[in-house]
């Protein structure tokens, strides 16, 4: 299950056999490595890198994750990315977002790439008297 690297971890490595953290600042894995220590999420690894290219790597060596949590920065997903989410065929994708229009580019091509329906889109205002919104959209594999 990789995930954006820190809080999501933590919150699924309970529910999980395996959870596998990406992000490219070396501090913030140094973080995230300590509070899985502290919480005791035995199942959590966290690596730096770029998720476009470990998720990548990861597929060709035969690691499948049954969901993948993504939560990127407010220009949406790597290409690269997206492909090898569609190449990994979770039976969940959860995408974290704070800029809707790179949200709905990167729905379309995962929706129109195959294999996912659309299962929920749930805004949260999370800066009120803003035009900001974050907003949370569940993926789910076709036939479930
Ligand atoms: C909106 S924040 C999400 C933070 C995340 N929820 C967490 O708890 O760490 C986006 C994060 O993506 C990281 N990031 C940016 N580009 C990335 C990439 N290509 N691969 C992996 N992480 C990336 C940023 O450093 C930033 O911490």
């Amino acid at each position: 299950m990789p995930t954006a690297a820190r809080a999501p971890s933590l919150w699924l490595a309970p529910h999980a056999k395996e959870v596998r953290g990406i992000e490219v600042v070396p501090e913030a894995i140094e973080d995230a490595r300590r509070n899985a220590r502290q919480n005791g999420a035995a199942g959590a690894s966290f690596y730096v890198g770029k998720a476009e290219t470990l998720l990548p790597e990861w597929i060709r060596a035969g690691f499948r994750p049954d969901v993948i949590v993504v939560d990127p920065p407010r220009t949406g997903c790597d290409r690269a990315l997206l492909t090898a989410i569609l190449a990994a065929q979770p039976k969940r994708l959860v995408y974290v977002s704070c800029n809707p229009s790179t949200l709905a580019k990167d729905c379309k091509m995962l929706l129109e790439g195959g294999g996912f329906r659309l299962d929920s889109v749930q805004p949260v205002d999370m800066f009120p008297q803003t035009a900001h919104v974050e907003c949370c959209v569940v993926l789910v594999r076709n036939g479930r």
